[in-house]
């Protein structure tokens, strides 16, 4: 990691870009994208959420300077970005313009329009050139970084995707100012995850003070942002393509990503793996893995961020089906991310349906 008047640079490493943090880089990225992107670059297209439209059209004005055609590709807001319909437009579009493999995307949104903006990326040509410019707290610290793209089905969460690690990712903090609140919280969840799993520091800073912690203007906001990051940074240099370790990050998720089902995918992701990680730390407790104070201090923190801890008990059945098309599961073997303790994540390999049974009521409203 370096740090030069105020921008942090993370490296993760091989083919996998820098991560650029720092203020104002948006307003600047005519000079900081060609410092990612490999040279030869003669056209980019600029995938990005509605909520994004004048910041992106700022961007292809500035681009258009430096490249010889720069397209916009507006898609749907949130999870409705992330549907094989918004990738073929996409592909029509590179098609149309004849982009060859010395060109490259942008992404301008949030980690539903950097998961369907890598995917395109990593599709066209079977692979040309992403920059993912994350401007939701979720995108900065995880959904724009190592290289996961996807695309959900009616089935299940992001079961259609590749592994292509982006050129780069710009994190410009200042775009968060007209993040909504909602969204930041949410957003805080896979921070909160990154605390659990691997950087405690995290779960001490929102205790602290969780005014501080979830204002974007704070030291103590930036270091959080920081420590997530690399988090995510360290996990993905060790294991880019998930044969191992990487399943870490999954913490929370093999619940949260069957509730984002259930949910039509109209519920916050953050807010669906907050549940997620509740209901694994209470898998891990009633298994005698983690102690009751581990366990308490997940909702404990959820709550100060005012993040969802508990879901409907009736929505079992659908749940566990849905659960067991998770990626982490090898045939019918399901398996699930816990703690042994704080920062000691491990696998819990084909528990007993009554213990998962056991461990929904401890989370059932
Ligand atoms: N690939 C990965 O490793 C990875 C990691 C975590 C999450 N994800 C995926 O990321 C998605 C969730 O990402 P998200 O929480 O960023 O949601 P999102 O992309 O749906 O964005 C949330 C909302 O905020 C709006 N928005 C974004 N930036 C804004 C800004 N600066 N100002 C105002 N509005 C803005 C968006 O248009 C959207 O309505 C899920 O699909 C999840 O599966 C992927
Ligand atoms: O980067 C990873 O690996 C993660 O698991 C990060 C998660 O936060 C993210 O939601 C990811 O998209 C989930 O991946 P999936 O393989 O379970 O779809
Ligand atoms: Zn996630």
């Amino acid at each position: 990691m370096t740090t030069s008047t105020d921008t942090t640079t993370i490296e993760i490493a091989g083919a996998h870009g820098d991560v650029v943090i720092g203020h104002g880089l948006i307003a600047h990225l005519d000079r900081v994208l060609p410092t990612l992107l490999a040279d030869g670059v003669e056209k980019i297209l600029i995938v990005h959420a509605p909520a994004l439209a004048s910041i992106s059209e700022a961007v292809r004005t500035q681009l258009a300077e430096r490249y010889r055609e720069v397209l916009l590709a507006e898609i749907p807001d949130a999870e409705g970005a992330k549907r094989v319909e918004v990738a073929a437009f996409c592909w029509q579009i590179l098609g149309q313009a004849d982009f060859t493999r010395s060109d490259a995307v942008v992404t301008i949104g949030g980690g539903a329009t950097t998961d369907v903006g890598g995917f395109i990326a990593a599709t066209w040509l079977r692979g040309v050139q992403v920059v993912h410019v994350p401007t939701t707290v979720l995108a900065m610290v995880d959904a724009a970084i190592g290289g996961k793209t996807g695309i959900n089905t009616n089935e299940g969460k992001n079961l259609v995707g590749s592994f292509h690690a982006p050129a780069g990712v710009v994190v410009d903090l200042d775009v968060l100012a007209d993040l909504p609140r909602n969204e930041l919280l949410a957003g805080l969840a896979e921070v909160v995850k990154a605390g659990f799993i691997a950087e405690p520091e995290i779960l001490d800073i929102i205790e602290t003070d969780p005014d501080r912690a979830t204002d974007p203007s704070t030291p103590e906001f930036r270091r959080m942002i920081e420590l997530a990051i690399g988090v995510k940074a360290r996990v993905v240099r060790e294991d880019f393509t998930e044969q191992g370790l990487r399943e870490i990050l999954n913490y929370g998720h093999t619940l949260g990503h069957a509730i984002e089902n259930a949910e039509r995918y109209k519920w916050r992701h953050g807010a669906a793996v907050a549940i997620g990680m509740v209901f694994v730390a209470e898998l891990a407790r009633l298994s005698g893995r983690l102690s009751d104070e581990v366990a308490d201090r997940h909702r404990r923190v959820l709550e100060l961020l005012g993040l969802p801890t508990g879901y409907p008990a009736g929505r079992w059945n659908t749940l566990l089906a849905t659960m067991r098309r998770d990626k982490k599961a090898r045939g019918a073997m399901m398996r699930f991310v816990v703690l042994d303790d704080l920062a000691k994540p491990t696998i819990m390999q084909a528990p007993d349906e009554s213990l998962l049974f056991a461990a929904y009521q401890e989370i059932a409203t």
